[in-house]
């Protein structure tokens, strides 16, 4: 695979091209993916065209990383302060692998005080991604995290994707605060929606008139997050465009409804792996 530094929106990235073609965009800031498209078929990924690159801000779309905390389940900012700072790169070792690492310092201390050591490593295969984070206790005291690969998957039209493989699972739908187990077969989309459902253990398939996509996840991340903010919520949202929410889905792999308590020296790592089929 071929690694390139590149500017991506005034901000430092990676560009790499794989063997078959197939390439991959990930930002320094928060080691955030921003596209991936597969030699077939084009991006897979939906990047908000009005996401702010300032090196600072959240970027809206691709992969952020949500660590060490999920959404506002805590004390730190919303989806904890990964995905908010700079990584950087180092050689993963692996032909097909790109590492960005992050580790503990003066700012990461201030909101949380632990050492650590978090890395992504995005590896491409032909119609391939996976992403892993993998964190490591460099302290001398444990420490409990949260995490999730909050993927904005794109999709042509909302209102035709169908998210399968979810059927029988347990389901917490935050939009109505009601859990229960999920009853449909293939999930439609056509109002805000925000679930947290207990991961199943077959993979999931992202179904749309244009071709489908199958995701799966590690056994370690225990959830996946399903979300689509829909009309309302999403003309709220000024980083994306009034119509953004109909070219998006995220399914997110998660470990969130019970943190990880990660002793010193222990590794704990989470993947998502999406192909296309
Ligand atoms: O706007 P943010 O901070 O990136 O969060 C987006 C969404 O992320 C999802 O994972 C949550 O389930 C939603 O509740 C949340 O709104």
């Amino acid at each position: 695979m071929d690694i390139r530094s590149i500017e991506f929106r005034g901000q430092p990235a990676l560009h790499a091209v794989a063997a078959d073609g197939s390439t991959l965009t990930v930002a320094l800031h928060g080691a955030q993916v921003l596209s991936w498209a597969p030699a077939r078929g084009g991006e897979r990924l939906y990047l908000s065209p009005k996401a702010v690159f300032d090196g600072q801000t959240a970027i809206r779309g691709g992969i952020p990383l949500c660590c060490p905390q999920f959404n506002q389940r805590g004390m730190l900012p919303k989806h904890g302060f990964m995905r908010n700072l700079p990584w950087i790169r180092e050689e993963s070792g692996v032909s097909d692998t790109l590492r960005l690492v992050l580790r503990d310092s003066e700012a990461t201390r201030k909101l949380w005080p632990h050492a650590f050591e978090a890395r992504l490593d995005a590896t491409l295969a032909a119609g391939q991604l996976r992403t892993a984070l993998t964190l490591t206790n460099t302290g001398d005291a444990p420490w409990p995290f949260s995490a999730a690969l909050h993927t904005y998957l794109r999709v042509d039209d909302i209102a035709t994707a169908r998210l399968e493989g979810l059927q029988g699972a347990p389901r917490w739908d935050a939009v109505r605060d009601v859990r229960q187990t999920e009853t449909a077969a293939a999930l439609q989309f056509d109002a805000e929606f925000d679930s947290v459902y207990t991961a199943p253990a077959q993979p999931l398939r992202l179904v749309q008139p244009g071709g489908m996509l199958e995701i799966s996840q590690s056994a370690s991340c225990t959830e996946t997050v399903v979300w689509n903010p829909g009309a309302a919520l999403g003309a709220t949202l000024a980083d994306m465009p009034e119509e953004g929410f109909r070219h998006m889905l995220c399914v997110e792999a998660a470990r969130i409804d019970e943190p990880v308590v990660l002793a010193p020296g222990a590794q704990w790592q989470g993947w998502q792996q999406l192909r296309v089929l």
